[in-house]
């Protein structure tokens, strides 16, 4: 709802009531009808002020109301209603001014903003549009080019970048509201007519024909297949071309279009996944809402290469104090400047201070004695690692949490090492650390709740998707990778090409196929692991045999590739070639091509022709049947777990929703057709059996995802 009271006498002051965000929903939409109306008709009042409750101006359109019917005043006239006002309306921004949030500003006719105010127009990340009058109003306030930077990208800008842009007129560091109503005050009976952003001739730009051809260029460039970004430059196309009542039909009829679309579904779905994992449970029955965090100030990492780099710099910027740790003289210095350097391009991004002195660099392992938490970041050798948490939980203080960034290791063995496994959990983080928006928290049998408690919220604080997961090998996004790239191996064996198979996962949505992707990640890492499990032998066996391991089917195709030194990127060779080590531009490769024929031949293979659909099939269901066995196991809790896991950690298309939601809209009983069908034709692939769940589902009628966690709680009580 809206509160409606009188302020300095002469203002009305409408404060918006809807925690947590004061998003627009139908019942606030009509309180804002209501009580603009009593604002305007009463004599005593000369003008308007809008706040929202709480610090927090507006979150913008209630997203919980777009998936049912829309009730209540529409946001348009309403704004509409405020412009036309003849008393002066003042936005008084604290907190977000969000989406329709921002939009509602937009309608008044002057805009204060808190110095710490975030403003923008994000409706893009939902597969939406500005469509209550942003997409039209923005390029008349601030011309064509930053509105659609902000509008195509949904980019969240401060209050000082707000005022640069000239979407505010005012910042303050004081009482908002206060200096709003001061504000308000001092232009009560001022013509309003210049003040009206809908009569605003659109600022044209020299070429416009050009520029709106080179942002649709970038856009479909980036958008991979996703059609709001598209629409959001259809629109302000629609700002700069059109009168300003015929670009509202065009934005009403390009959000008619997204408004109903899968993409937007899955979008929406998405951002309530995010929010759902914050809500995290252990087995055990303990979880968010029982767990205390403890405070975390000072913190150490632990080895700095790549991965140690990147923590050092996210734990920096978060704002905490960090001891990071390399024995090698050499490589603490390297470290050390290229910590340094990432420091500083990030602050120079945010036009903020590099966090240079919130670290210190130590080449003594004793330097985590005063810190709070410790992320180990060392190679990934169970052995090394276990000396190093023997060592850490010697040199700690009591009650110091040690967090391992291992990618695939035993969290429980590393704990078993230490006096104290209660306060061992995992920190999986994703390179680049700072940059990556993913963190997979691993809790082991023994790691205490308040331990997990900890390590989720320092993650919330990184500002990173973080979420609790179980420990397998490959905890949850590498374990179902590991189907997906063994799937893309087999193709290949079968007749496909790294080309097709890219190409048929790009056009999907992904920013790299799987073999591009392995290219730039470098081929010799999983070729290590594999060779450390025994999985690889070295040498060009033939035959059947040379691809079974364990009774299963095994391709060596990866092994035999960088036994050629064929590393990726790096060497300049990989699934692809490239002008020259550490090139980017992957070219195919004729050599590669010849290597599978001549693979195929030694081992008896004959290629057939395979499309497009069967390599998608083939790679994403054998990845979302591993998904439904990680819930079967109890490793995650539920599909939104994993949807965000592969939604902000391995490049899955948002407009496509993460795999699980994916299965969902595919329809659960086509999955399990699909699966069954394939692992008939191949049935040395177990792994490619559906899984009970799935059936389970399959047979309670495949109810939505959001009903999932009731089959899979029925299906854990009966275990
Ligand atoms: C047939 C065809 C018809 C077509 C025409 C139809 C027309 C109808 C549409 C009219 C035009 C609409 C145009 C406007 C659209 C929009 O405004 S879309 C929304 C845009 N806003 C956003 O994207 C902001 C989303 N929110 C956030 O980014 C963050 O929540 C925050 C505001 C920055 C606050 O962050 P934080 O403090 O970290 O809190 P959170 O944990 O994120 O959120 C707290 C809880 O609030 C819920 N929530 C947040 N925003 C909204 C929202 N806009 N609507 C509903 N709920 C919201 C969030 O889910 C959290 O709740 P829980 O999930 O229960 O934890």
């Amino acid at each position: 709802m809206a509160q409606y009271t009188r302020a300095s006498g002469f203002v009305g002051l409408i404060t918006l009531q809807n925690p947590p965000v004061n998003a627009l929903s139908a019942v606030v939409r009509q309180a804002i009808v209501d009580t603009v109306k009593i604002a305007l008709s009463d004599p005593k009042v000369k003008s308007v002020v809008i706040c929202g409750q709480n610090g927090n101006f507006c979150g913008g359109a209630d997203i919980k109301e777009f998936g049912g019917e829309m009730t209540g005043p529409p946001l348009i006239p309403m704004i509409h209603a405020i412009e036309a006002a003849n008393k002066p309306m003042v936005a008084a921004i604290e907190g977000n001014a969000l989406g329709g949030g921002l939009e509602l500003a937009l309608g008044c006719h002057y805009r204060i903003a808190h110095s710490k105010a975030r403003l923008g127009l994000p409706e893009v990340t939902l597969g939406l549009l500005p469509a209550a009058g942003g997409s039209q109003r923005l390029p008349r306030l601030i011309g064509v080019p930053d509105a659609l930077d902000l509008i195509t990208t949904g980019r969240i800008v401060t209050a000082a970048e707000a005022l640069r842009l000239g979407i505010v007129d005012q910042v303050t560091e004081h009482n908002t509201v206060d200096a709003a109503v001061k504000f308000a005050l001092s232009v009560a009976g001022q013509p309003l007519d210049a003040r009206r952003i809908s009569t605003f001739p659109c600022p044209r730009p020299p070429d416009s024909d050009a520029l709106f051809e080179e942002a649709m260029r970038k856009v479909r460039g980036s958008a991979r297949g996703a059609m709001a970004p598209v629409a959001c430059v259809q629109a302000v196309r629609a700002a700069a071309t059109l009168p300003y009542e015929r670009g509202m039909e065009r934005e009403k009829e390009l959000m008619a279009t997204l408004f109903t679309s899968g993409q937007a579904r899955a979008l929406q779905y998405v951002f309530f996944a995010q929010r759902a994992v914050g809500r995290w449970s252990m087995p055990s029955g303990a979880g968010w809402d029982t767990s205390k965090p403890r405070p975390v100030n000072k913190a150490a990492v632990i080895g700095l290469g790549t991965m140690g780099r990147g923590i050092t710099v996210a734990l920096a910027q978060t704002g905490l104090s960090v001891v990071a740790i390399e024995t090698q003289e050499k490589q603490l210095m390297e470290a050390k400047q290229a910590v340094t350097s990432m420091l500083e391009r990030g602050a120079k991004r945010r036009g903020a201070a590099p966090a240079l002195d919130r670290i210190s660099y130590s080449r003594n392992i004793q330097a985590v004695a005063d810190v709070d938490l410790v992320i180990e970041a060392v190679f990934e050798d169970m052995a090394l690692k276990l000396e190093v948490f023997r060592q850490l939980s010697a040199f700690c203080k009591p009650g110091t949490l040690l967090c391992t960034n291992t990618s695939a290791l035993d969290v429980d063995e590393l704990a078993r090492g230490t006096p104290n496994p209660e306060l061992v959990v995992g920190m999986h983080f994703f390179a680049p650390a700072h940059v990556m928006k993913l963190l997979e928290v691993v809790y082991g049998k023994r790691s205490s709740p308040q331990a997990v408690a900890t390590a989720m919220q320092l993650g919330k604080k990184m500002g990173k998707a973080s979420v609790a997961v179980g420990n397998c090998r490959g905890f949850v996004g590498n374990r179902m990778l590991r189907l997906y790239v063994e799937q893309a191996f087999f193709l290949l064996e079968e007749g496909a090409t790294p080309e097709l198979v890219d190409g048929a996962l790009e056009e999907f949505g992904f920013p790299m196929g799987v073999f591009r992707m392995s290219d730039l990640s470098g081929l010799d890492v999983g070729w290590r692991t594999r060779k450390a499990a025994g999985q690889a032998q070295p040498g060009e066996a033939s035959g059947q045999s040379a691809r079974i391991r364990n009774g299963s089917r095994y391709s060596p195709i990866g092994d035999l590739v960088c036994e050629q030194g064929r590393f990726g990127q790096k060497t300049g060779r990989g699934w692809y070639q490239y002008d020259k080590p550490g090139s980017r531009v992957a070219r195919s490769d004729p050599w590669l091509h010849s290597f599978l024929e001549q693979y195929r031949a030694r081992h008896g293979l004959v290629a057939r022709s395979i499309d497009r659909q069967e390599v998608l099939e083939r790679c994403l269901y054998a990845l979302v049947n591993e998904g439904f066995r990680i819930l079967e196991d109890g490793i995650a809790a539920g599909p939104e777990d994993i949807d965000v896991i592969y939604v902000f950690g391995y490049g899955w298309p948002g407009h496509r929703g993460g795999p699980m939601f994916y299965a969902s809209t595919v329809g659960l009983p086509k999955v399990l057709e699909r699966l069954e069908h394939y692992h008939q034709a191949h049935p040395d692939v177990p792994d490619l059996q559906p899984c009970g769940l799935l059936r389970r589902l399959v047979a309670s009628g495949s109810p939505p995802v959001h009903r999932w966690r009731e089959v899979i709680k029925k299906l854990h009580s009966q275990l």
